[in-house]
């Protein structure tokens, strides 16, 4: 069982070597090439080193000064090739990490919207990081390494042989001991380095939460309680310490234990060899550096072992959200016939999860011509989650979405989102320019349509007040702007896109009566020649609506327009009770 879990461990590890790393063979080859070189050479030194003992000893001069140069040529050739090494092996590293982040980076934004939910930011953020670094270092030490240590190990036995077999005997005791120590650790260090990925997600999860919610966290006065989290959080992580520390100390203090018996084993039978003449002190000098380059190579391959169980558990981690179902580039065929649009939703039900109550049951509903629809409802009832469907940001589970009589589940996603302009409750922005940030609706648009389409929803004057105007940086999340500047802003994006369906969710909570006025005005010139399908639970803003869908408990409750509803509909009139008096005397 263990040993098929640990052949399943080496298998994963062949498929990402294969896949990231053997791209790079050519670097890889010559560096393994010059390290093999390097500790070849290295590993004359000792036998150079007994060699010079010897010679004081029978005071040959002549032949010491040659061995003095040789040693010192050898010396700093062998130091040299390990700064080009280092400088091979770093950059190698770096390029392949960067191209395991490159692919996880792109699997992330394109993952599914259903899986992506299920994932906090800290645990994308430290599988994308720390993860995939780990497990490339490790895979570059191994294959680096493992031609240096076998070399190594080659050629320490065979001096250690050479000079005495008596004394090499050591070995009887010393590599069984390690091998036992490491095996038992082994599962302990796994389970740590499990504690520590999964430590580390939520605290980076946490940090993402707190910086970006700096001022409710300031008025909320909840800068105590998120400092005393803070603090749990440190001592959280000093207890994974502690148990760190007593790990590795635990495992070193038994390997220094197995060392020191086996060295001292060593000079004690080299005394008894000295004695009988069987060995020069200069050899016993030899022996014992062959002999200790052949236990630190043992113990590196011991600690590799131990490494790829930290390993191991990344690349699971990187490997979850590889395997995970992304959304496909399709490409987007051709596209809809734009004369006319036709939405129909047949019987639609949709949940989150499989744990979940459906959001929607049953919901059906039809749009068969340029205009502006009005989706109302209360909170919850699954506006937005139908705004997210017609995206195809989910999939409907059972019924069918069709548009122009094509179902959703033969559209391409990129046909979908290129007609289909979605402004979502919560825009997103970059910390970039006022220009760019409108232009990222339109890259090709000519900066005169971007300030024509500000000019629209009125945000160019405030634009122009800005110290670079439209080249003005707007900082993370839009920070300098008003939410309600925000919204505009978004809007504009959305026009400067210029597509036949749009679909606004909430875009004018935030707005003034008269800004909003202004908008709901734009939008309906917009829907003489588009579909407009404006998402809102305030009955006032969807008043206008060529016709408006009313939402409850996943269905289309109602429909019709607005005088229509205000007559039939109890639940409509619930709704309108709601709203402003002064807004209800206007339109009734
Ligand atoms: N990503 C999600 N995962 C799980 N449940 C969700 C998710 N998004 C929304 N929901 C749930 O689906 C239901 C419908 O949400 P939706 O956002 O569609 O409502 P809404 O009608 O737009 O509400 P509001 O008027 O408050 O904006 C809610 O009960 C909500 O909790």
């Amino acid at each position: 069982m263990k040993s098929n879990k640990n052949k399943e461990d080496n298998e994963k590890l062949k498929v990402f070597i294969k896949k990231y790393i053997s791209p790079k063979k050519n670097r890889l080859v010559f560096l393994v090439l010059m390290i093999f070189g390097g500790t070849f050479i290295k590993n004359i030194n000792p036998y150079l080193y007994g060699k010079m003992l010897d010679s004081i000893s029978s005071s040959n001069m002549e032949y010491l000064i040659k061995l003095i140069v040789i040693y010192f040529v050898v010396t700093i050739f062998t130091t040299l090739l390990g700064i080009y090494e280092d400088y091979l092996g770093q950059t190698l590293s770096f390029k392949v990490s960067k191209s395991v982040q490159k692919n996880m980076f792109d699997k992330i934004i394109r993952l599914k919207t259903k899986v992506y939910d299920k994932y906090d930011t800290g645990e994308f953020m430290y599988r994308l990081n720390g993860d995939s670094d780990e497990i490339v270092s490790f895979c570059i030490n191994v294959i680096t390494s493992f031609l240096h240590i076998i070399v190594n190990i080659a050629i320490s036995l065979y001096f250690v042989f050479k000079i005495s077999t008596q004394l090499t005997s050591v070995a009887v005791f010393y590599i069984p001991a390690s091998f036992a120590v490491t095996f038992l650790s082994r599962k302990y260090f796994k389970e740590l380095a499990k504690r520590r990925k999964e430590y580390n997600d939520k605290y980076y999860s946490f940090q993402n939460e707190i910086f970006s919610n700096n001022t409710g966290i300031k008025s909320y006065m909840l800068e105590d309680s998120m400092n005393e989290k803070f603090k749990n959080f440190i001592s959280r992580d000093f207890k994974i310490l502690k148990r760190s520390i007593f790990l590795n100390n635990t495992v070193d203090l038994l390997n220094n234990l197995i060392t020191v018996i086996s060295s001292l084993y060593v000079i004690y039978l080299s005394a008894i060899l000295i004695r009988s003449n069987l060995l020069t002190i200069g050899t016993m000098v030899s022996f014992n550096t062959y002999i200790n380059n052949l236990f630190s190579s043992i113990s590196e391959v011991l600690k590799l072992n131990i490494s790829k169980q930290n390993v191991i558990i990344s690349l699971n981690r990187v490997n979850e959200i590889m395997s995970k179902s992304s959304e496909k580039r399709e490409t987007p065929g051709n596209n809809f016939s734009l004369k006319n649009i036709n939405f129909e939703g047949n019987e639609i039900y949709f949940r989150y999860s499989e744990k979940d109550k459906p959001v929607l049951n049953n919901f059906s509903f039809e749009i068969s011509s340029f205009g502006f629809y009005g989706f109302v409802g209360k909170n919850g009832c699954g506006k937005s989650t139908i705004a997210k469907l017609l995206v195809k940001l989910y999939d409907v589970e059972y019924g069918e979405l069709k548009l122009n009589g094509e179902s959703y589940k033969d559209i391409p996603k990129e046909k979908l989102r290129r007609n289909i302009t979605y402004v979502q409750k919560e825009d997103f922005f970059f910390d970039d320019t006022v220009l760019n940030n409108i232009k990222f609706g339109n890259p090709v648009a000519r900066d005169e349509e971007v300030i024509e389409m500000c000019k629209k929803v009125d945000l160019d004057e405030y634009i122009n007040t800005l110290p670079q105007k439209y080249e003005t940086v707007i900082g993370e999340g839009a920070s300098i702007l008003s939410s309600g500047q925000k919204q505009k802003l978004s809007i504009a994006r959305a026009l400067l896109r210029n597509t036949k369906i749009y679909i606004f969710d909430e875009v004018t909570a935030n707005l003034d009566g008269k800004s909003e006025k202004l908008i709901i005005s734009v939008l309906k010139e917009l829907s003489k020649n588009s579909v407009v399908i404006f998402i809102s639970h305030k009955v006032s803003s969807i008043i206008e609506s060529d016709e408006i869908f009313l939402i409850d408990e996943g269905i289309v409750a109602e429909r019709g327009s607005h005088n229509y509803l205000i007559q039939n509909s109890k639940l409509y009139c619930e709704l309108f009770k709601n709203i402003d008096l002064n807004i209800r005397e206007k339109v009734t």
